[in-house]
This record gives structure tokens, sequence and C-alpha cells, in this order.
């Protein structure tokens, strides 16, 4: 199985030493190495400082470890396709049993990096790529998916024989934040590929004059400045026929940006009931007990329809105990976890060395806290005034995009590997700074700030009295209190006010960070004002509904009426809410 296997990184570790002696026509390597996007310019420059052919090999390997995973798997496919140039013959086996490893991976599991289709879906990656619309805006939650679907749309065009669409453009954040560049042709060739210098003009007049054969997609926007290149993408003032493709999280679909653009909006939903129990069959499969905990568990089976937290459940899960089944599962529990996690692999620690470790690093860890919290501040997620070393541990949590500014010049920033981690650093830093918290508050009921709302659920799963004991090493114990104590009255008098005329609160908003608080206090309190009644009238995902019963369960001794009449809730929804029954009245 995939998961019972060595990982790339650690495949290279093992045969560290041969490899610094035996690989050849290192320049080949390097030169792989930098199309694949595993180093940047500043790491050829520092390799040609490199004076012996062995140093160079050595700077190589650490470098690739370094970076983790992804790099080491890049890196070992690289060496595959090229061993006859850059492997000495003795390493044929080793190189070729990873190779053969990977096949059987992709062949038997259809899991890790794989695009997981849910059963019963109405609509396929491949059935938007045929769509004839011109617009297409795909909307969901933080880890529901988003990004996955596109890129599995330009999956799918890329193996095709007979494409219809001649050329597909994929740009993400990094590059949206980019509102100021320079051309569409800068934006086309300077940021992925280059078409060689003497076919460059005609590739560019062949996509202006036949923009129906081309496919753009923005992946996350947030917002695009009017009349800058990428907006006049988007409105067909440039490349008029061809097709767009844009995502955003829920809460940017009712952003003035897409009033006018008439669109096909397709909603992301995450795993179904059936992809859930089939991708922990697949990890889990070969421990009945372990699998049994996740299915039986509502609370982590609702957790996991949004498949970024499945694949956290399954790496944490491995550590369970007795504590770690029996209360419930936050969304930022599983983030301090993986954060602990990923201290404890950077620092090679033993779990008990986690506390003092990171009391030690805090002076590292605090600022990469302050530029999260800022750039999230700026709907940016490359973290602009970050420099740190190499190897300090905050370099654990990023990863490196170099952009090419010029021919002759270009800029690498530091960005968190998955944008809801920039969010929960973010919510980090607030907790640092409690006079700070309210006037985020105000500034999340304004259309501008709206996406720090996800820094706030978080917020309140960092003040939960069962996560103090795991951040207290980072903060005053004493502080984290005093905030919880002061906060949940603010929280909900700012949130329980309808955000504009036409607009009610958002109920399901505030049972999520009721969740995540997870305080009868909190949860009474909000009942009270409430006046005992609950009425969502939207649709409610698992987790919704996870949510939603934990808060109606919170009220001991008054019923909660609970008015569904306008929700489709789905069947594991509809156990939780059920489960609360003794407090609840339809
Ligand atoms: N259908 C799927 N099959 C396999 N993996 C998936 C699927 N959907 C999501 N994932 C995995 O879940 C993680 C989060 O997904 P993704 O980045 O696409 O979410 P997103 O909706 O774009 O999030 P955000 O709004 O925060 O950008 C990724 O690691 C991705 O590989």
């Amino acid at each position: 199985m995939a998961c019972a296997q060595k990982s790339a990184t650690e495949y290279l570790r093992n045969a560290r030493k041969d490899l610094v002696k035996h690989m050849k026509n290192l320049p080949l390597i390097i030169e792989n190495l930098k199309q694949k996007n595993v180093f940047n310019d500043y790491n050829l420059n520092d390799l040609k400082a490199e004076r012996t052919e062995f140093d160079k090999a050595e700077c190589i390997l650490d470098w690739v470890i370094k970076k983790g995973e992804m790099a080491s798997e890049k890196f070992l496919e690289i060496l595959d396709a090229t061993k006859s140039k850059t492997l000495d013959p003795d390493l044929h086996p080793w190189i070729s049993l990873f190779a053969s490893r990977l096949e059987d991976t992709e062949a038997n599991c259809p899991f890790g990096k794989a695009y997981i289709p849910n059963e019963g879906q109405t609509l396929s990656p491949e059935d938007l790529l045929k769509w004839q619309d011109k617009n297409i805006l795909i909307i969901g939650k933080p880890g529901v998916g988003k990004t996955t679907v596109v890129q599995e749309m330009l999956h799918l065009w890329a193996e095709k024989d007979d494409r219809e669409i001649d050329y597909m453009f994929y740009f993400d954040e990094s590059v949206l934040a980019h509102n100021s560049v320079a051309s569409l042709e800068s934006l086309l060739f300077d940021v992925y590929i280059k078409p060689m210098d003497k076919d460059r003009k005609d590739v560019f007049q062949d996509i202006e004059e036949n923009s129906d054969n081309v496919v753009i997609v923005f992946d996350g926007v947030t917002d695009l400045e009017e009349n800058s290149i990428l907006w006049k993408i988007m409105n067909h003032e440039l490349l008029p026929d061809a097709k767009i493709v844009i995502t955003c999280r829920s809460e940017v679909e009712d952003d003035p940006l897409f009033y006018d653009w008439p669109t096909r909006t397709v909603y992301v939903q995450g795993f179904s009931e059936e992809s859930i129990k089939t991708y922990y069959q697949s990890m889990l499969g070969h421990d009945p007990v372990l699998l049994d905990v996740i299915l039986k568990n509502q609370e982590l089976f609702s957790l996991s329809h949004v498949p970024l937290y499945a694949f956290m459940i399954v790496d944490l899960i491995k550590f369970k105990n007795d504590t770690v089944c029996n209360h419930p599962h936050t969304v930022t529990e599983m983030y301090i976890h993986i954060f602990r996690l990923t201290v404890m692999t950077h620092g090679n620690l033993q779990n008990k060395q986690i506390d003092k470790y990171l009391k030690e690093k805090k002076d590292q860890i605090h600022p990469l806290m302050e530029n999260a919290f800022n750039a999230t501040m700026q709907k940016c997620l490359n973290l602009l005034d970050f420099s740190s070393h190499e190897t300090d541990i905050c370099h654990a949590f990023l990863k490196m995009i170099t952009t090419t500014d010029s021919p002759t010049s270009a800029t690498t920033y530091c960005a968190f590997l998955h944008n809801t981690m920039q969010e929960f650093f973010s919510a980090l830093w607030l907790l640092g700074h409690p006079d700070e918290i309210e006037k985020v508050l105000q500034l999340c009921q304004t259309e501008e700030h709206k996406h720090m709302r996800h820094v706030l659920s978080f917020l309140c799963g960092l003040l939960s009295e069962h996560n103090i004991k795991l951040l207290k090493c980072l903060f005053p114990e004493d502080e984290i209190k005093k905030t919880s104590d002061w906060l949940i009255e603010k929280f909900l008098d700012t949130f329980l006010q309808p955000q504009s005329e036409s607009e009610e609160f958002d109920l399901l908003y505030v049972c999520q960070c009721l969740y995540e608080l997870q305080s009868h206090k909190a949860c009474s309190m909000f009942l009270e004002k409430m006046d005992h009644r609950l009425e969502p009238e939207v649709d409610l995902d698992p987790h919704q509904c996870c949510a939603l019963s934990y808060v109606i369960g919170q009220s001991r001794d008054k019923e909660v009426y609970v008015n569904l009449e306008d929700c489709n809730v789905t069947d594991v929804g509809m156990d939780m809410m059920l489960s609360c029954s003794p407090n609840i009245r339809y």
C-alpha cells in the first residue's frame, strides 16, 4: 500500500551517501530541477559558488531533501528519466525500484494526489472542460477542492491527444496578487511557459487571433483591480472568445466583481459519503480499529467531506489515544496538531520535546505569525516582508515562489503551503495581540475584509480550553483565558447584527465559531440571545450540521426550536441533528 511505503524523502536520505559519489552530469540535473520549479534562481547562484562536484552534489541532495516530499519525488523522477546520463549503472536498479513503486502506487491507489471522484456527482472536471460557456465560476469553502478541480481539468486537457482547445493557462493566487502585470504577453509567457524566442511572436499572434482556442484559469480570486490585464481578460476585453474559469471562496461570490459577469456557477461539495468511506478504507483499511474510530465518529466523518481535513485526519489518527477519540474534534485542533507535528519533524524531536523546542524557537515563529496576519489582511498570499534563513523552522511551513520581473531579474517570495495555514498563523498572531481583535471583528463586517472571518473562526478555536495546553509554550495561559472571557460577548454582539438591511446575520458561521470555541457558556449565551429559535434557511453540509447540533446540544434545560423547512440536509447531517433530539423541536 502506498501509505505503508517509504516516502520519497526517506528514499533519498537512505541513498544520500551513494548518490553524492555517483551522480554525474550535474548541470543536466540542475537544469531539470529548475524547470520543475524545485530550484529557484538563488539556489542556482549558490550552487555556482560551490567549488567541487562533490560539494555541488551534496548541496543538491540536501536542498531537495529539505524542500520536502514533493521536491524529493520530482528529483527522483528526474533521475529516473535521465539515469543513463546522470547515474552510475550501479544505481540503476535503485532508481528503477522507485519508478516501479510510483507506477504501482498510481495503479493501485487512486488517492494520494489523484483526483477523487464523488459518487453520483452531477458534474465532472471533464464536463467543465467541454462546456461551451465562456465564463465559469467555481465556488466552495476553504479546502473543499476548487484548486483540485481546475488542476484536474488541466491534467485532463494535457493528457488528451485530440485536443479541441489549443492553449490552457493556469494562474494561481500568487500570480493574481500581481495586478500590475505589464502586458498580456508577459502574463502568458513570463509566468510559466516560454515558447522559444523565435516562435514567441507567432504563438502570441495565434493566441490573440484564435482566442476561442484558449482557456484561462484564475484560481482563488479575491478581487481584481479594474482595468488591470487580469480584469480585462476576465471581461473579454482581451482574448474576447477565450473561456474563463474562475475559482473563489463562497464569501466572494457576492462580490461586485461578479455582478455583471454572466456566468455558469458550479458549487464544489467536497467528498460524498461514499467517497469518504472509500478514501478511509484505502488509507486505513490495514488497521480496522482506526478505520472504525473514524467511520463511527460522526464529527470526524462530517469533517471529512472537506478533503483537506480528511487528509489531516489520516495523519493525526495514527497518534490516537483515548483522549484523542473522546472529545469533539475541531478544525483548529487539527491545525494545531499539524503545526506541532511539522515542528516535531523539522526538529527531529520526540513528542515530549516539542513544547521546550517551541519555546526556544518563539523568536523565529512570531515574525511568521505577524507576516501571515499582515498578508491576510491585504488578501495576499506572498509574504512580502518575510525573510529568514533556509534552515529556520519557519521554512517547514513555507514554499518559495520565484517570479520573473524582467528578462534579467526575478523576485522570490515565501508563501504558505496552503492558504488555510496562513489563516491559522494569522489567528495565532491575533491570539498574541488581543488589543487588535476588536478592530478585526469590526473589519469582518465590511465587504473588503469579509475574508478575515476565516481567521476569527480559528481564533475561537485557539481560545478553546482544550487547546490551551498545546499553545501555552507560545502564549501565556492567563492571557489566553482573559481574552476568551471578554471575546464571547463581543463576538456575539458583533455577529448577531444583520450585515445589512437585506442580509440576515450568518447563523451557520456563528455556530461554526461556537463549535470551534467548545464553550457551554458561549452557546448558552447565544441561544438566549436567539430566544432558542434557529432558522438556517440554507442547505446544510455535514460539518455545518455538526456545529449546529453541538450548539443545540448545549441547551441543558430548554428545548430549541429549529426550522429546517427551507434546508436540504444530508443523511449524516440529519443523524447528527437527531442525536441532540431531547433538546430539539422541529
Ligand atoms: N476530489 C479530490 N480528490 C483528491 N484530493 C482532493 C480533492 N479535493 C481536494 N483534495 C485535496 O485537498 C486539499 C485542498 O484542496 P484545494 O486546495 O483544491 O482546496 P480549495 O477549495 O482550493 O481551498 P482554498 O479555498 O483554501 O484555496 C489538497 O491537498 C487537494 O489535493
